[in-house]
């Protein structure tokens, strides 16, 4: 958990000055104004409504009544329910496949459109953009867009009439798809939409108001006039519209008012606009671009208004003496526990224990210590490393497991109200990359099932991180609330307290928690010790956020947000392993490092019975190529991107491919693997390129046709029932819905409509990155495929394999060499003898695959990939 700030130190007087006028100006709550802050070391007492709290020590007690959390808690809050019944989780769900399209007057990745892009994602909604030089061209068999955005007013304007009417026909027949258009410090004098005009104001703005009531507030409440954080850049105010009405208000310093946002309900022509005349880095119009996206996409890009708030309090017994919390910092915690309480049903703040470090501390400070347990119900506590040790660092799962008996035993004899199943690691070490040891001991000791981290995939961007689900385990994302071990005071706040206030008021603390329906943040001990900076910092933005939004606030217990969680985000629940060499703070918390440089950098992903084991061979024969370890587990193949060993985690895959001795490292020799499933499963390229972005990815295509008989015999072979009672023209035919047929069918047919597959694989991969070998002459030339294929590789030193290979009239395949006695060739379930295909079999699939054929083509040819010789004879 230990982040470090180095705060610069700053004068405090003016800075208190400044703060305190703000949360006046403000007119935040009684309840705030009453909390007197800890400003500076000397001023360490507090007033809370009012008066001076000074607490005497209170009696070290063990309540031996104190129950665990029950899942009373569960019931009585209203997010379950919320969620099972709520609109809103449906489109949640609904969203899916639906999209927002970014119209981009620059190009892709100027940061206005990215800070659009920034907004949209973290808001878990999905995006296109494009730089719109074509858009009937673009638009044309997109159906799935429910709101277009332009990034430039000017550029929307002076649409050419080709692409305005595009862009319209494409609003009125998608049904109800509305424009939002920001302004981007530009002005429009001659416009060709006669209901719009604007001109320049440049920034003399004294403040800026919304228009309230108006038709696409939602989220958004009028908070009043708003005066600090302003943008930097001039706004573009609207001087002459008809058929709109203002959304937003800018008064000028001079008294005037200008319109800065408008909406046009669509009465004219059925499109629904709005106009922003700033940017989406101006914090009240990114409050407002949620409002307009749910307002133009009809409640599509709605989200609720509810949002579960989690303040993780870690190690509230760890840390250096004189840092640390007094009895006095735990009354105020209290005090500033009750004041969120007003605002967030049933919160408590969640504390985390080492209790190794349990009253190590100066001696008001073991007064701290022992305030927390004898008003330990008053909190929600989990469990933590006994001595804060980083989990990954343990030398056996055994002491990993005494370290947490420890901790369960320091909890019994405190009493304290454990929460069931959450537990957080020290550093987030083994939670990802996942350490299988934490994964088991959590499970035996405490029975965790739900966990956080802000590493997944990685800690930045912090609006990408997500949750997953590993060992029955709810991984969920972390957010960061700007406060660290380290941030002890206020004057020392990096940057400054105006920082942490811009953060606060309007900035990154307030869009995390308007962006993310599930909250949960790491605090730690010396936050509320100190200056108490946490409860300053929660108290506000809650206050904030109540004053601004329509947001209602609640708290619940870790199990129920892990339902909630993926209930709301389902695809979320797979992993996706990442290499954990490629990210310098996944290495530091990763014990197998030498692994993870040790990978396969080419894959032999199918599909299968195309020739998969013959290529196989030939490249293990090759000095400079190493295959997978062989394992009884796995029989042939490793098949680790496919669901149940990918489930195993990623120490299990590198045991594949053991460190390869010194002396052979040197000659650079690369390991491979080859899993003919691979070619086929949906979610495989994806698990690939996490993992292995730079793998060549190696895919045999043979004539499907033949394909798929040769997998009908596979099967008979292995005496499945409805190959061997149903011919093979019954099997590919059969129409009914007898379960094992339709099994048999799918494998026959499905991984042969090669198009669809490669189509995937190069939505992860680079051309470059896939090489195409024609499974024909596999069989009929292997020593030229192998020259071919060691060139595409960037082999130095080319193996001529007519000094390996040979053909075999017994066997009527190619086979390895030997010095002496057989060729070695394939085993008996390799080039199999079976009487030739029937005419309508073959009649029928010809033409089934036909149109799958000529796609592939044209998607290799448009690739500059191999055309294998069978497909341009066929198309
Ligand atoms: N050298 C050599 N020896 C034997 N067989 C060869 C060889 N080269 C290619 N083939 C063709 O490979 C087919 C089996 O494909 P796979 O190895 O990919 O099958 S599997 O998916 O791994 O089960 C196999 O299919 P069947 O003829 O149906 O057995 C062969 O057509």
């Amino acid at each position: 958990m230990t982040k470090t700030c180095s705060p610069h130190r700053l004068i405090i007087s003016g800075l208190v000055l400044s703060y305190i006028s703000l949360t006046v100006f403000l007119a935040i709550t009684n309840d705030i104004n009453a909390y007197k802050w800890k400003l500076n070391d000397d001023n360490n007492y507090w007033i809370v409504n009012g008066s001076i709290l000074r607490q005497t020590s209170p009696k070290y007690r063990y309540n031996h009544r104190l129950p665990l959390i029950s899942d009373g808690i569960a019931r009585k809050n209203p997010l379950q329910l919320l969620l099972l019944s709520s609109s809103d989780s449906r489109k949640q769900r609904s969203t899916k496949k639906v999209k927002i399209l970014i119209i981009s007057r620059r190009n892709k990745l100027n940061s206005f459109a990215k800070g659009i892009a920034t907004a949209i994602e973290a808001n878990k909604l999905d995006y296109s953009i494009t730089v719109g030089d074509n858009l009937p061209q673009y638009l044309l068999n997109r159906r799935h867009f429910k709101l277009i955005i332009f990034d430039s007013l000017k550029y929307y304007v002076n649409l050419s009439q080709r692409n305005k009417l595009a862009v319209t026909t494409y609003c009125k027949e998608q049904k109800r798809v509305g424009i939002l258009v920001f302004a981007n410090n530009e002005s429009v004098h001659h416009t060709n939409i006669p209901i719009l005009s604007s001109n320049q104001f440049l920034p003399d703005v004294a403040s800026v108001r919304i228009k309230s009531p108006n038709p696409i507030l939602r989220l958004t409440r009028d908070g009043g006039n708003v005066t600090h954080n302003l943008p930097n850049r001039p706004w573009t105010v609207f001087n002459n519209y008809t058929h709109m009405q203002p959304i937003l208000y800018i008064n000028s310093k001079n008294g005037q008012q200008y319109v800065g946002g408008l909406l046009d309900d669509g009465k004219d022509d059925n499109i629904k606009r709005v106009f922003f005349g700033n940017c989406i880095d101006f914090w009240l119009i990114r409050l407002l671009f949620l409002d307009a996206i749910a307002y133009l996409s009809n409640g599509v890009f709605q989200r609720q208004l509810s949002r579960w708030l989690q303040v993780d309090v870690d190690d509230v017994f760890v840390g250096k003496k004189g840092i640390r919390m007094t009895d006095e910092d735990v009354n105020a915690m209290l005090k500033g526990q009750e004041m969120i309480r007003k605002n967030v049903d049933n919160f408590k703040f969640m504390l985390g224990f080492s209790g190794h470090y349990f009253m190590k501390g100066l001696p008001t400070e073991n007064r701290g210590d022992i305030a927390l347990i004898s008003n330990a119900s008053k909190f929600w506590w989990f469990c933590h490393m006994w001595k804060h040790t980083k989990p990954h660092l343990f030398q056996t799962t055994e002491l990993l497991i005494a370290d947490m008996e420890r901790s369960r035993n320091f909890a019994t004899r405190s009493n304290l109200p454990i929460v069931p199943g959450y537990s957080v690691s020290p550093h987030h070490s083994g939670i990802y990359p996942a350490y299988e040891p934490l994964y088991n001991a959590w499970k035996r000791v405490w029975n965790i099932t739900v966990t956080t981290t802000e590493e997944y995939h990685h800690l930045n961007p912090a609006h990408k991180r997500k949750g997953f689900i590993h060992k029955n385990i709810q991984v969920l994302p972390r957010q960061t609330c700007g406060l660290f071990t380290k941030t002890l005071h206020f004057k020392t706040y990096p940057g400054g307290i105006k920082r942490l206030n811009q953060s606060i008021f309007g900035g990154e603390l307030f869009r995390t928690l308007t962006d993310n329906i599930i909250c949960i943040f790491m605090t730690h001990m010396p936050n509320y010790a100190n200056d108490r900076m946490a409860i300053y910092t929660f108290v506000h933005a809650i206050d904030f956020l109540k004053r601004w939004t329509n947001i209602k606030l609640s708290s619940a217990p870790p199990s129920e947000l892990g339902q909630s969680y993926f209930r709301l985000y389902p695809d979320e629940k797979d992993p996706l392993w990442l290499n954990p060499c490629t990210d310098k703070r996944h290495k530091a918390i990763w014990p197998f490092v030498q692994g993870c440089k040790q990978l396969p950098s080419m894959i032999i992903v199918g599909p299968q019975k195309t020739g998969t084991t013959a290529l196989s061979l030939y490249l293990s024969l090759h000095p400079k190529f190493k295959p997978n370890k062989a394992s009884k587990r796995t029989f042939e193949e490793v098949q680790f991107f496919n669901d149940n060993n990918y489930r195993k985690g990623l120490k299990w895959y590198m045991e594949f491919f053991p460190p390869i001795e010194s002396s052979l490292v040197e000659q650079s020799i690369r390991y491979f693997e080859k899993s003919a499933t691979y070619y086929d499963r949906a979610l495989i390229p994806k698990r690939m390129n996490a993992l292995l972005p730079d793998v060549d990815v190696i895919i045999i295509l043979s004539d499907p046709v033949k394909r798929a008989y040769s997998w009908y015999q596979h099967m008979k072979n292995h005496s499945h029932p409805a190959a061997l009672n149903y011919s093979f023209y019954d099997v590919i035919t059969n129409k009914k819905q007898d379960r094992l047929i339709k099994q048999l069918q799918d494998r026959c047919i499905r991984p042969g409509k090669y198009v669809i597959h490669l189509e995937r694989w190069l939505d992860y991969y680079h051309p470059s990155h896939v090489i195409i070998v024609d499974g024909k002459q596999l069989i009929d030339d292997p020593i030229q495929v192998m020259a071919d294929l060691q060139i595409k590789l960037k082999v130095n030193d080319i193996l001529d394999y007519s000094m390996k290979l040979q053909f075999d009239q017994r066997k009527g395949y190619y086979c390895v060499k030997r010095e002496r006695g057989r060729n070695k060739c394939l085993g008996r379930s390799k080039g199999r003898k079976y009487p030739p295909m029937d005419k309508d079999s073959e009649m029928y699939l010809r033409n089934f695959y036909r149109p799958y054929n000529i796609k592939l083509k044209e998607v290799l040819e448009s690739r500059s990939l191999a055309i294998p010789t069978w497909l341009k004879e066929q198309t």
